[in-house]
């Protein structure tokens, strides 16, 4: 599952994704590492760490200014996740600046205490007990003119987390707003392999490299113990720090640590998700003061927005009343009106499909019916009268299938045919991979490469002889970084993305059919909850699995087997909506489940949903 809709809302790579293409222009050391194919496509080895250096540098330059020089063997940090991390804390201590913070562990980077003191005028106690790294945090520090903002502090693995605490009064006499650490993931070497030969052979290879060398990556307990100690020390230290954090890189560890905080009888502590490309990190959040308000996290708050509900009619498309029939039956139906559909799990009383609509194909049906049969008629006067079949445009009453929507003018064709961003998506591999925390990468698996530099690129002009506009090529961008330009880019303080009504200007867009028979409702009508027979938890969410630091992994402890169709899901990366479709057997009947993943607005789920019951209902009356 694509993260991207759940990366903060702040977040400047939800809003706009890095230009590898740009960046490639104004900084020959990304130049570098940049390759193009024959049809100008620009792409960056995410499996290569040089390559990952040179990004991170260059988009700490553009973006914030900042001149940082990261050690050829140390950790590479990834922004769209430090950045949501840095955001998350905005909500909770807020943003103003001269708040105090703690960074346990701040790596060669300092890439937390830099960002938020550029960001936030936010001062730091910043920890290391890696030599090398604290050398070169140091030296990030002085480059940058921080040290006004930012103390990094040498220790040593054996101290206590937050020991620095107790000699830092000379440096802050107050209370610590907060505290943050990135932990060592892994107990041992033993655990850190585990994680790739436990992967699950469904799942694509990971494509980005591990940055991070042992004494960043290993501690003794892992992230566990990590953090463990922290809440430890936290309950002396207590209001020392007003509110106690830290990110892990594993959903299981959080159970663990929630007991933890139990044990500790601190009573106050939220979690929170850390959404990116393919990538997931938690956080977790506690503090000994009642009037700290934790914000909701806008992941679990989408579950609260039950999906619409349907049970199919008997009878409906004439087809037997099995599930997998009634599946093909609608797969048929959605890709004639243009909706790419993936067929996710499938079995024998449940499937899922993941429908992406890149245009509305819904709605007014009957008037775009009139529009074409109008335009049919003229196509066949203007070639001297007669339906001889020279007419360009197919005449749908003839052709046997269900004409749901033909678009004659402007639009493209609607056809059963698959679309071409879906062929062009062929091509193209996303995966991802955790270790270094390094977001991920789309690659081609096909077509030749060359090095950008072979590339004439005019300063005039901005652009190299073979180098398409971004917004021909959606690879010249990290798709990682990505943006979906949905409505919620605009929401601020962590507000929930995907609450509300359907937002005026896609209402408006969209249009009421007048006598339509798919008259485009915004009821929440069929909105009753499922009788009987729950779908499979993981399927629903597509959470990353436990234990598998981060990954989404498209639901593999589903408890219905998976499909024998590819698992890696081709839908078109632009669209207007994305929903997942669920059909299952319950209490004798074929229930059609309709749920929202991300698009311009929740309405133009609610039209499809009512189109599709008007289509399931018309046919069933006919049918009988
Ligand atoms: C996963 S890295 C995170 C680096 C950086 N904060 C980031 O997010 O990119 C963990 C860092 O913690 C440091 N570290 C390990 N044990 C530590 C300890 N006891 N006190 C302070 N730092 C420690 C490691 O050297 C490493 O730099």
């Amino acid at each position: 599952m694509a993260l991207n809709k759940f990366m903060h809302p702040r977040n400047r790579y939800k809003k706009e994704k890095p230009s590898f293409l740009k960046l490639a222009l104004k900084y020959p050391e990304f130049r570098a590492h940049i390759t193009q194919d024959d049809s100008g496509k620009v792409f960056l080895d995410f499996k290569d760490a040089d390559a990952l250096r040179a990004l991170t540098t260059c988009l700490l330059k553009e973006d914030f200014d900042l001149s940082v020089e990261l050690p050829s063997d140390r950790l590479v940090p990834t922004l769209p996740l430090r950045l949501n991390y840095i955001l998350w804390l905005e909500d909770i201590v807020g943003k103003d600046p001269g708040k105090w913070g703690i960074d346990i562990g701040t790596g060669a980077s300092c890439v937390y205490p830099l960002l938020a003191a550029r960001m936030n005028q936010w001062h730091f106690l910043a920890t290391e007990a890696d030599p090398e790294n604290f050398f070169h945090a140091k030296k990030n520090v002085g480059t940058n003119e921080m040290n006004d903002f930012i103390c990094v502090k040498q220790v040593t693995s054996e101290d206590a987390l937050l020991t620095p605490l107790e000699d830092s009064h000379a440096l802050h006499p107050g209370q610590f707003d907060f505290c943050m650490c990135n932990p060592p993931f892994f107990a041992d070497h033993m655990e850190a392999q585990a994680l790739t030969s436990t992967r699950s052979p469904d799942r694509p290879e990971s494509n980005s490299v591990s940055t991070a060398s042992p004494q960043e990556c290993i501690a003794a307990g892992g992230e566990v113990g990590f953090v463990r100690q922290m809440i430890e020390e936290s309950a002396v230290l207590r209001d020392r720090v007003r509110v106690y954090t830290s990110m892990v890189g594993k959903k299981t560890s959080l159970a663990k640590l929630k007991e933890e905080l139990r044990h500790h009888q601190v009573s106050k502590f939220s979690t929170t998700e850390f959404c990116q490309g393919k990538t997931m990190r938690w956080g977790i959040a506690w503090t000994f003061d009642s009037t700290v308000v934790f914000p909701r996290s806008p992941f679990e708050a989408r579950k609260e927005k039950p999906p619409l509900h349907f049970t199919v009619p008997k009878g409906a498309g004439s087809v037997s009343y099995e599930v997998h029939a009634v599946a093909s039956f609608l797969k048929e139906l959605l890709q004639s009106i243009k909706i790419h559909v993936f067929q996710g799990k499938q079995a024998k009383s449940y499937s899922s499909l993941t429908l992406t609509a890149g245009e509305n194909t819904w709605c007014h049906q009957r008037r775009l019916r009139r529009q074409q049969q109008r335009l049919q008629k003229q196509c066949r006067d203007d070639a001297g009268g007669g339906s001889d079949g020279t007419s360009p445009v197919k005449d749908s009453s003839r052709s046997g299938r269900q004409d749901v929507g033909r678009h004659t003018s402007g639009g493209a064709g609607v056809s059963g045919d698959r679309t071409e961003s879906e062929s062009e998506e062929g091509k193209l591999v996303m995966t991802s991979s955790d270790l270094g925390n390094n977001e991920h990468v789309v690659t081609s698996t096909q077509g030749k490469k060359r090095p950008l530099e072979n590339y004439q690129v005019s300063e005039k002009t901005g652009s190299g002889k073979r180098i398409r506009r971004d917004d021909d090529t959606g690879s010249s961008h990290n798709k990682n970084y990505g943006v979906d330009g949905g409505d919620e880019t605009s929401q601020e303080n962590g507000s929930r993305p995907d609450a509300g009504e359907p937002d005026k200007k896609s209402s408006e867009s969209s249009g009421r059919g007048e006598g339509d028979q798919t008259s485009c409702s915004e009821s929440g009508e069929g909105q009753v909850p499922p009788q009987g027979g729950s779908i499979p938890e993981a399927e629903k969410d597509s959470n990353p699995a436990d234990g598998d630091c981060g990954e989404s992994s498209q639901g593999e402890n589903s408890e219905v087997t998976a499909s024998s169709s590819s698992l890696v899901d081709t839908s078109p990366k632009e669209f207007i909506l994305k929903c997942v479709m669920r059909l299952k057997r319950a209490d004798e009947q074929v229930q059609m489940e309709l749920e929202w993943l991300e698009g311009d607005s929740r309405e133009l789920m609610h039209q499809l949903f009512t189109f599709l019951k008007n289509k399931l209902t018309t046919l069933k009356v006919k049918a009988v």
